[in-house]
């Protein structure tokens, strides 16, 4: 049978290879434009030009009344953030944009699309390594259109974990956080890294290169696309409590195998996140 999104994930690709050479072109002097007061999340003209550049293509192509669009920029300004039926661009423009400010090498350009509420493919394009992600629902993960596989290591003291610090200063928080991490490394694993891109991280699951990567805090435009990622290179999502992923919930475990993740799961400390689709008020449907 004919793939009916076959076109929308070819656009997708060379729309995330244009966005990464703005990106590069841009370098690593941008200019903030805000710091929210309690966290530590850095904004950039980049971030905001290159969702217009990828928003703007893509409505260009498929038409502004059929496809929905949630974009990290376009929320920030307002823009409902509801996963409806329709068919939906889920984008990040710049993820890692404090490495990107700092010149740190990992940033990439995240889009997925997902219709009747369930992802289809998603494509990361790790724009400083030149490295280009993408996977489609049941065809396989690709790096380069090379075939990527998750790692098999079931046990959990030869395994690498990523997890991230987030965006959040509040002591409460961040003592949470501190204390997985020490849980997690004194198991003990072999250890624990991250890259600053939820992104990359996911696609380091979906290479095997780390067993698997965890947080709480992220947004559905972090990890819409590497969902299909690794879970084409034939690894797990969960929710950090152990039930089923959910793209909206700000929480997830990604990883090689479920016995990786559950036995990381005992270790999380959970703390709130605001969901994504309880920011806005507005039902769509
Ligand atoms: N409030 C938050 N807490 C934790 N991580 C967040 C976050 N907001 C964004 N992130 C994302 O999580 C990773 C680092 O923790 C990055 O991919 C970052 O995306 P960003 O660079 O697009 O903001
Ligand atoms: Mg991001």
């Amino acid at each position: 049978m004919e793939d009916p999104w076959q076109k929308a994930y070819d656009f997708a690709v060379t729309v995330a290879r244009k966005a990464g050479e703005v990106i590069r072109k841009a370098g690593e002097s941008e200019i903030k434009v805000s710091t929210k007061s309690s966290t530590v999340d850095l904004v950039t003209k980049t971030d905001e030009r290159v969702e217009k550049i990828i928003i703007g293509s893509l409505k260009e192509e498929f038409g502004e009344g059929t496809h929905c669009f949630i974009g990290e920029e376009s929320v920030a300004k307002g823009e409902p953030c509801i996963l409806t039926h329709k068919p939906t661009w889920i984008i990040d423009p710049v993820d890692g944009t404090t490495n990107f400010v700092h010149g740190f090498p990992f940033v990439a350009v995240s889009i997925a699309f997902a219709v009747n509420k369930q992802l289809e493919f998603g494509v990361i394009y790790s724009c400083l390594e030149d490295k280009m992600y993408k996977a489609r629902n049941g065809k396989g993960a690709y790096c380069d259109d090379e075939l990527i596989q998750v790692s098999d290591v079931k046990d959990i003291n030869k395994s690498i974990i990523i997890s991230e610090h987030g965006t959040d200063r509040s002591p409460e928080k961040v003592k949470k956080i501190f204390s997985t991490m020490q849980k997690i490394l004194c198991i003990p694993v072999h250890g624990l890294r991250g890259s600053g891109t939820a992104a990359t991280n996911m696609c380091l699951v979906a290479t095997g290169a780390v067993e698997a990567f965890f947080e709480i805090g992220i947004h559905c435009w972090d990890i819409a696309a590497g969902a299909v990622i690794v879970k084409e290179a034939g690894g797990v999502l969960l929710d950090v409590d152990g039930g089923p992923f959910d793209l909206m919930s700000r929480r997830m475990v990604s990883a090689n195998n479920e016995v990786i993740a559950r036995r990381i799961i005992k270790e999380i400390e959970i703390f709130s996140a605001e969901r994504d689709d309880d920011m806005c008020e507005i039902q769509l449907e």
